[in-house]
Formats: C-alpha cells, sequence, structure tokens
C-alpha cells in the first residue's frame, strides 16, 4: 500500500512539474509554435496513465438500448446524472464550492431548467433571432479579420476556435443579452471558463482526488474566469435590466421567483448559470465544427443547401428551424460523428437492480447506452456507415421526417426521457443560424491533410488546427 501511495505520489510530483512546464511554454511560445508534446497539450489530448480502471471513469455497464431499458436508465432515482458530471469535470472545484446536498434539490432544478429552456425558450428564440443574425454578420467578419488573406481572395482560418468564439458570442446573446455579449472582457471569460472546464476534465483523470483542488488552482489560475464571472452574473441578476429581456438570465431570474423557494438565492441561481452556460457552450461548437468540415469536402452539398435557402436576406426563424436538407445534413453528421461513444450516463447511488431482472449496477458504477450502437442501428439506419445528407428526408425508415431536435431512442445525443437535454433547440438554432450564414456567403474547402479529429477517452473531439478557407460566393 505504502509502494503505491508513493509511487502515485511521485506521479503526481512528475505530472505537476510537467503541467507547469507546459504552462511557462505557453507563456514563451503560444498555441502554434510549440512541439509535438504542446500541439497535443493544446488540442486537448492527454496521456492517461491508469487507463480505465482507476479513478472516476471506470469503465462503464453498457446496457441494451430498447425504449423501455433507456426510459429506465434515464429516470430511476437511484441512478445519477449529476454524480456522473460532478465526477468528470470535478464539480466541487469547478462550480465554486457546489456540494453533495446540492442533489436533493436536482428535481427542483430539472424542473426549472426545462421551463426555461424548453417552454421559453422557442419563443424567445424566434423574438431574439433578428439581432442574432446582426451580431453573427458582425462577429463572423472581425473573426475573418484574423484570418490569412490568399492570392485566390479566400480566407483561411483556425476552423474550431473560429467556430467557438462565434458560436460562443451567440450563445452569450441568448443568455445575457446583446450589451453583455459584446463586452469583450465578459465575453472572453465564458471562452475561458468552459475551456477551463474541459483541461479540468482531462487533466482530473491523472491525479488522485485529494490533489485536484490544487491542480484546478494551477490550471484555472485559481479560477478567474469563473470568480469573474459569477460576480456578473450576481450583479446582471440584481440589476435585471431592459436589456435583457427574452434572456436566459431574464427568465431564470423570473422563474426563481415564481418558485418561491428558500433554495434559489443569488448565490445559488449564479451557480446554476455557470453549469447551464457550460452545458450550452462546448457541445454546440463542437458539433458545428464536424459540420463544417463535411460541408467543406462537399461543394454539391454546399451548392444544394444554399438553393434550400434561397435568399439569405430574407430568412427567417421559422423557415431555418424548417428547412429540411439543412437540418437533415447537420444531422446525419452529428449521427456519424457522435462526440461521445456512450450516451444517457447515470452512475449508482446505491445498488440498482434494472426491472425484470435485468442489469445489476453496483453503488458508485457507470450504467449508459452504446451511441455508436444505437446510431448504426440497421433497422433505423439502412446502410449505417454511409454518410447520406438527405438520409432523414428521403430514406424510407422509423427516422425519416424527424428532425435534429427531435428526441428519440433512435437519436440519444440529447439523452433520453425526461432528462433530455432541455437547451436542444436553443442548440439546433445556433448550429443552424452560422451554417447557413456561412455557406449563403461563402464556398468552403478543407485545407488541412491529415487528421482534423482525435478520440480521448471515449470522446471525439475535434483538433483546434485544422485550417479551412472561405472564399466569397459570386
Ligand atoms: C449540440 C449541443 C448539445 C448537445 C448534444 C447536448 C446534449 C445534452 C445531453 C446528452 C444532456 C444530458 C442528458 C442525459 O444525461 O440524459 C444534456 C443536458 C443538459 N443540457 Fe444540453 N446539449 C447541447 C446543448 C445545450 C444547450 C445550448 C443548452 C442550454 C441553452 C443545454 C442545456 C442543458 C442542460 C441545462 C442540461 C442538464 C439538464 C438537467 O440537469 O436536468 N444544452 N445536454
Amino acid at each position: 500500500m505504502a509502494i503505491i501511495e508513493s509511487i502515485q505520489t511521485a506521479v503526481c510530483i512528475i505530472c505537476g512539474v510537467a503541467l507547469v512546464l507546459l504552462e511557462v511554454g505557453y507563456l514563451i511560445t503560444g498555441t502554434e509554435k510549440g512541439g509535438k508534446l504542446w500541439d497535443d497539450f493544446t488540442n486537448g489530448k492527454y496521456y492517461k496513465p491508469w487507463g480505465n480502471t482507476w479513478g472516476s471513469l471506470a469503465r462503464p455497464v453498457v446496457i441494451n438500448p430498447s425504449k423501455r431499458a433507456m426510459t429506465e436508465l434515464s429516470e430511476a432515482k437511484a441512478l445519477s446524472q449529476r454524480a456522473v458530471y460532478a465526477d468528470i469535470f470535478g464539480f466541487q472545484h469547478t462550480m465554486n464550492g457546489i456540494s453533495r446536498t446540492e442533489q436533493e434539490n436536482n428535481l427542483l432544478r430539472t424542473r426549472l431548467y426545462s421551463r426555461l429552456l424548453q417552454v421559453r425558450g422557442p419563443a424567445n428564440l424566434k423574438v431574439i433571432y433578428p439581432a442574432l443574425q446582426k451580431q453573427l454578420g458582425s462577429v463572423l467578419l472581425q473573426q475573418l479579420e484574423k484570418g490569412k488573406l490568399k492570392i485566390d481572395g479566400s480566407i483561411s482560418i483556425r476552423l474550431a476556435p473560429t467556430i467557438r468564439t462565434i458560436s460562443s458570442r451567440l450563445m452569450a446573446q441568448l443568455f445575457f443579452g446583446e450589451n453583455a455579449a459584446a463586452d469583450e472582457a465578459f465575453a472572453e471569460s465564458l471562452l475561458t471558463y468552459s475551456a477551463d472546464m474541459v483541461r479540468c476534465m482531462a487533466v482530473f483523470q491523472f491525479f488522485p482526488r485529494f490533489l485536484t483542488k490544487y491542480v484546478h488552482i494551477l490550471i484555472t489560475r485559481n479560477g478567474r474566469a469563473m470568480h469573474f464571472l459569477q460576480s456578473r452574473f450576481k450583479k446582471m441578476i440584481s440589476d435585471n435590466d431592459g436589456d435583457m429581456n427574452n434572456t436566459i438570465l431574464h427568465d431564470m431570474v423570473q422563474l426563481t421567483h415564481e418558485q418561491n423557494s428558500q433554495y434559489w438565492t443569488v448565490h445559488v441561481i449564479s451557480q446554476s448559470l455557470l453549469g447551464i452556460w457550460f452545458a450550452a457552450s462546448h457541445q454546440p461548437w463542437m458539433n458545428l465544427d464536424f459540420v463544417l468540415l463535411e460541408l467543406a469536402q462537399r461543394p454539391e452539398w454546399q451548392v444544394q443547401l444554399r438553393e434550400e435557402i434561397g435568399d439569405h436576406s430574407r430568412l427567417d426563424y421559422q423557415t431555418l428551424d424548417n428547412l429540411p436538407y439543412l437540418d437533415s445534413f447537420i444531422k446525419e453528421t452529428v449521427r456519424m460523428n457522435p462526440l461521445d461513444n456512450y450516451a444517457i450516463r447515470r452512475k449508482a447511488l446505491q445498488t440498482y437492480h434494472f426491472a425484470n431482472g435485468g442489469w445489476l449496477i453496483k453503488t458508485g458504477v457507470v450504467a449508459c447506452v452504446s451511441a455508436i450502437d444505437i446510431l448504426r442501428n440497421k433497422e433505423a439506419y439502412p446502410d449505417p456507415d454511409e454518410w447520406r445528407g438527405d438520409r432523414f428526408v428521403t430514406t424510407p425508415a422509423a427516422v425519416q421526417g424527424s428532425k435534429f431536435s427531435d428526441v428519440s431512442e433512435y437519436f440519444p445525443t440529447w439523452g433520453f426521457g425526461a432528462l433530455a437535454c432541455p437547451g436542444r433547440f436553443h442548440a439546433a438554432l445556433v448550429m443552424k443560424i452560422i451554417l447557413a450564414h456561412i455557406v449563403s456567403h461563402y464556398e468552403v474547402t478543407l485545407e488541412s491533410k491529415g487528421r482534423t479529429k482525435f478520440m480521448w477517452e471515449s470522446f471525439t473531439l475535434p483538433y483546434d488546427s485544422t485550417r479551412v478557407s472561405l472564399k466569397k460566393v459570386n
């Protein structure tokens, strides 16, 4: 035992020193000049010495994805969704002291999130849409100014950072309103906070729990972005002025007042906002990155989508949301490129036996379904390994006519049952509005040769260094 502890301590010290060196390397070289190790670090690819059997991400139990089992997996009280994410992201550090007792209030939160995002969301999206279009035009131009102008007049950009920034700005507008989203320091902290969370997720895995507090301090510069955001959120919650009408923050304040529960203090509201912000900020841009990569390699689809969109200046919210080929293109790309090989991850808070003598999930073990198996199911998806952009419009199968934002047993991207992602309408809008704008105004070409994404754990993530060029459509 003592030997194992000494080895772990030694490895921790080595990793700690490595992190410090990497941090120094960052300051000296900047992100683009470092060596291979540095490239992997900045692209989010980390060494994971303890494999799948050590730490919080122990190998999960994969259950058979019938509709009934998926509902049970999603909703059984003994199986916790938040415990999974608390482990992966180290919530007690990254959510500024969120505690175990928070779990008792899960139902309160889930109900509120559902009303906030699924019930009120779509109506707000319709109202904010014109301002979002305007903001998108100017943020995209700002980003293109940072690209490299080429001889043929096209502009070369690094896809992931560009899409991450644009998507974050639009999402910030939906959350906090136009003025806040345009505030550089605030916008930068929103980006940094999400990046910090992802780094912590990766690095926490090769440190024992008692050291994660210090690792968090090191990686996040003592939670600088998190603390900055929380104090801004608190001020915005108290001010809650007219500029924020129809935003998530505005509705959150209103709904928590209506619930009239002692639970919703300003601190808890701001902490919840951090959580929703993180949920909202990383997946849309990563999925959109894959969609644009697919688009960049399919000029014929660029023409088809441009034709479907028609006059972009007249594109309203309703029309955008109901373009069948654009929706199908996104959904098919997400089907073929799931960010996570697993879905509906739940951690057993106590030993749980599925109904009808099904799986036994011991306390502390994670159960889930295989997203890959579901998304490549031959019945729902004939020729499942083939990418077909029009699959959801034309292929006769159970999924024909289904939309990207639909929750279904054939599409676990949003989860399933009562806990399925309540923010999917916001995600779909942000992805569609950016895709429609880019394809209407630019021809997109993939410049980088070789890998554009990498696997880490069960996750597939985009490389930061992949470049595409955008050339104005005649
Ligand atoms: C493509 C983008 C997105 C994907 C793929 C996605 C997917 C998911 C998934 C799989 C879950 C967990 C479901 C479960 O475990 O059963 C989830 C939860 C959640 N998502 Fe999303 N999400 C996306 C974007 C968003 C956005 C934009 C928002 C907010 C505007 C959001 C808000 C949330 C919240 C609040 C939860 C937790 C719900 C709860 O705790 O009850 N998500 N999302």
